[in-house]
């Protein structure tokens, strides 16, 4: 990428919609994000000898400068965009499946993995707020049909969340007052509530950043 300017017209920080797509990054893409997941979760917990650091280093390198002849703008990129896959294939979300998204609000099925380790076999908090952040924006946006940004986000951590456990995870626009939306959320492992979040997200202006 040569520079981070987007090569489709658009206004403001946000795009207006979503090139979204479930084809961008070709067929394999699916399984090149799964590796790069996976990569994470072995990165997290493995101790590799010299021998075998020194091997991956080499791998990876080679990798790394073959994807530096690929990439694209943030717009673009199928990483975000790739509605057919967990979190849009955004790789630094948690991974989560949609079930609805409605402006009564949005339920989905969101899950931890190893590398999203916190401490003592769990989730760690900040990853549980990133998944309230996205979808907290994603029922904004739905409510409103236009872009939103988090102001503020409060997680109340009730319970311990686990990892590699599929767990349910709402967010709804409680109240609106103009541009103001107020949302709310829970996350919860069967019947036990992990977390609930309290948070005010701000419908952009057009052409906002
Ligand atoms: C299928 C695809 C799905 C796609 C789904 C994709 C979802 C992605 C979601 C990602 C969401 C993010 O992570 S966003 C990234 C994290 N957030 C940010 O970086 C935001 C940084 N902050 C800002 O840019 C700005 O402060 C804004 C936009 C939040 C607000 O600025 P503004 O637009 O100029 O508005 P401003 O006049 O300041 O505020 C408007 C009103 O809100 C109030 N207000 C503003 N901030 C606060 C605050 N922290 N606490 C209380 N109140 C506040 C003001 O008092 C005012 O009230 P009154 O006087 O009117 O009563």
């Amino acid at each position: 990428m040569s520079d981070s300017s987007p090569t489709v017209p658009h206004e403001g920080g946000f795009r207006p919609d979503l090139d979204i797509s479930t084809e961008r990054g070709g067929p394999h893409y699916a399984e090149f994000s799964e590796q790069v997941r996976t990569l994470m979760d072995k990165a997290r917990f493995a101790c590799p000898t010299d021998e075998l650091a020194v091997e991956a280093i080499a791998v990876l390198s080679e990798l790394n400068a073959k994807l530096d002849a690929h990439l694209v703008d943030e717009w673009t990129t199928p990483a975000g965009t790739r509605v057919d896959l967990p979190a849009r294939g955004n790789l630094t979300l948690p991974p989560y499946e949609i079930e609805e998204a409605t402006p009564e609000g949005v339920l989905a099925t969101v899950w931890f993995r190893p590398y999203h380790l916190g401490g003592n076999g769990v989730t760690h908090g900040g990853q549980v707020a990133v998944a309230f952040d996205d979808l907290g924006g994603m029922a904004s946006l739905v409510a409103v049909n236009g872009v939103c940004r988090t102001a503020y986000l409060k997680v109340n951590y009730r319970s311990l969340t686990p990892l590699n456990t599929r767990l349910t995870i709402r967010t709804w626009v409680e109240r609106r007052e103009g541009r103001k939306l107020f949302v709310a959320g829970t996350l919860h492992d069967g019947d036990r509530l992990c977390a609930d979040i309290e948070s005010l997200f701000i419908e952009l202006r057009p052409g906002q950043a």
